[in-house]
């Protein structure tokens, strides 16, 4: 078996996630799951990247297993926190020409070429901007609006993390391959261990895009794990026991 990664921070309560490519040591008093976009834009038939052309049949899969990991995180006392991408209505946020943004966004290039979804995509206050149903956060749980890919730029992420101790985050979401990789690179370089659990992500674009992704946070930036190593390695703890 490959060495096991014990970072100094984990304590009495940590359990040994199988992951690649070492297993790690997982504290749930300092680990959070982000979740990563979960909004009916990503994740919903008729939302942003369906009317865009991506394929979104793999989504509701994971809807169910992020259900899974929520749950088993909530029962170990982990925090869950709630990524939600967009702007405000007038898209001041999304930036003006001068912005990469304003040129690469498939939403906002999506509402130029389709007029009629002018004001619909990813604004927040609209059905596109809300999680899906099936997700609703519990009481508890955090949510946190962004504007770019990586969910740490200017957002408020890094607080909320870093003002409960956590160093450890574990994510889900949609698209492996845009914001979740972005925000892990980015959790890399703040000195967060992260821990992708690839099956309760999915990405936007061909498969290969995926495994791209896997590999470069198994080589380069984290760990790599699934749905059923995590709920059966950290719903093992006595529940509410924090
Ligand atoms: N949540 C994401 O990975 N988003 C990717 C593309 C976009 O928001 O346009």
């Amino acid at each position: 078996m490959a060495n096991l990664v014990e970072p100094p921070f984990a304590g009495p309560r940590a359990v040994t996630l199988p992951a690649r490519p070492e297993p790690i040591r997982v504290d749930p008093a300092t680990t959070a799951v982000v979740t990563i976009d979960m909004q009916n834009a990503y994740a919903s038939e008729g939302g942003y990247v369906d009317l865009a052309g991506f394929d979104i049949s793999g989504a509701a899969g994971v809807i169910d297993r992020i259900a899974k990991v929520l749950d088993t995180a909530r029962g170990a006392g982990m925090p869950v926190i709630f990524l939600q991408n967009g702007w405000d209505e007038d898209y001041l946020e999304a930036g003006t020409e001068a912005s990469p943004n304003w040129h690469k966004s498939n939403a906002l290039k999506t509402m130029r070429a389709r007029p009629e979804l002018a004001g619909k995509l990813l604004a927040r206050g609209g059905w596109d901007y809300e999680l899906v149903d099936a997700l609703a956060p519990q009481p508890g749980d955090i949510r946190v609006h962004k504007t770019r890919y990586s969910a740490f730029f200017n957002s408020q992420l890094d607080s909320v993390l870093r003002s409960r101790g956590i160093r450890t985050i574990v994510f889900v979401g949609i698209a492996s391959n845009v914001c979740v990789e972005s925000t892990l690179r980015d959790a890399f370089h703040l000195e967060y261990f992260s821990v992708m659990l690839e099956d309760a992500t999915h990405h936007l674009g061909p498969d290969f895009v995926h495994q791209a992704t896997i590999y470069n946070v198994e080589k380069f930036f984290g760990w790599v794990s699934s749905v059923a190593e995590f709920c059966g390695s950290l719903g093992q703890l006595p529940q509410g026991d924090t």
